[in-house]
């Protein structure tokens, strides 16, 4: 283990504290970038970010805070971004930095709302970084039970084994176990996917279907997460991994899970407006939704059955009606 390696944390949420927290157990010093001032104020005086995880405790020796995208930057190997899928594009945009050598890897789960592209081939096509140099971090991992120190596992996917073992290393700790993978497409797409499913699963809540119903829909679900990732993007993969079920299965039963609530509420009669005010932020599967269903229609030669993102798009782009919508998805479920 190298405790000298140059780590930078890009943003200032949830996740990313819980990833500054799991490398501040491996890693001498950690350049830490979020946009607001205070909260980088808060953390070196009272050791916590008061935002997000307020219940873990930093040693502010450990902690190069900034709110300069480009001091992280410039100063660090290992890039691993945290900034939600929905801002990304504008943060990068404040990037002078060279991104040159920088081993890059993606905590997020979503897709750039403005380029539709998973944030990996967002680096590789915007950015001309080779793919050996990009990564993601995923798995089944809320930010909370991270905090909490309660055993949780995480895949590090890279086409670059080196980079993937030398970053599932240092986020190894007694509550942290990681796993590799080669599959970095794969993976960012079941990410992705998975908020859909979530949001599936908060509208049949809000309509009041119940336990029985749901776990019907799940089962539906990773089947239709495998048709669609195999039509993208094909290569040799179990898609009973944590990485693609265990994530379908914690977002889609989370009642803490944010494009679940989002579903709820429309299930519940919300419109999406309203919803999205409701919330004061936008559920990362929403964006998802859109890209999904267009990738499925434009990318792929043969499209994957995907009777749920269909209905999920119906519902939320084509502003029908979700009981009918369920109705008949229900009749195609088995
Ligand atoms: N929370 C989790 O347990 C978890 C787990 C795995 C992956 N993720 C992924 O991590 C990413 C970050 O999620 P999170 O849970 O940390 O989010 P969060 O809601 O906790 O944090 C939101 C962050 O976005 C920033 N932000 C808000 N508005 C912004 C704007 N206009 N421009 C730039 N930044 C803005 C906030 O300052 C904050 O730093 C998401 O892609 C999410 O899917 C989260």
């Amino acid at each position: 283990m190298n405790r000298d390696a140059k780590f930078a944390v890009l943003g200032g949420g949830s996740w990313a504290t819980a990833i500054a927290k799991m490398l501040c157990e491996n890693v001498d010093k950690i350049y830490w970038y979020m946009r607001n001032k205070t909260a980088i104020e808060h953390i070196r005086k009272e050791d916590h970010n008061p935002n997000y995880l307020s219940s873990v405790e930093f040693n502010n020796d450990q902690l190069l805070l900034t709110n300069n995208i480009n001091e992280a930057v410039e100063n660090a190997d290992y890039l691993i971004f945290v900034i939600p899928s929905a801002f990304l594009k504008t943060e990068l945009e404040e990037l002078t930095a060279s991104l040159e050598n920088k081993v890059i890897f993606s905590a997020i789960k979503g897709i750039v709302p403005e380029t539709s592209l998973i944030v990996g081939e967002h680096f590789h096509k915007i950015y001309n970084i080779p793919f050996e140099n990009i990564g993601v971090i995923t798995g089944p991992c809320h930010a909370e039970e991270v905090a909490l120190e309660r055993l949780s596992y995480l895949t590090i996917a890279c086409a670059n084994e080196v980079h993937a073992d030398f970053l599932a290393e240092h986020l190894s700790s007694h509550y942290i176990n990681c796993k590799t993978s080669e599959d970095v497409v794969g993976t960012e797409y079941a990410a992705m996917l998975k908020n859909i499913y979530a949001i599936a699963a908060g509208i049949a809540h809000g309509l009041g279907y119940g336990d029985n119903f749901q776990s019907v829909l799940m089962s539906n679900a990773i089947r239709e997460m495998k048709r669609f990732i195999k039509k993208t993007y094909k290569m040799k993969r179990n898609i009973n991994d944590s990485a693609y079920l265990g994530d379908l299965l914690v977002t889609g039963y989370s009642v803490f899970s944010r494009n679940r609530m989002f579903g709820n509420m429309i299930g519940k009669g919300y419109t999406v407006k309203s919803a999205q005010m409701e919330m004061s932020m936008v559920a990362e599967g929403y964006y998802a939704t859109k890209s999904a269903y267009n990738i499925n229609i434009a990318k792929n030669k043969k499209k994957a059955k995907t009777p749920i993102i269909n209905a999920v798009y119906q519902i939320l782009y084509e502003q029908k009606n979700p009981k009918e919508i369920f109705a008949k998805l229900s009749d195609k479920l088995n």
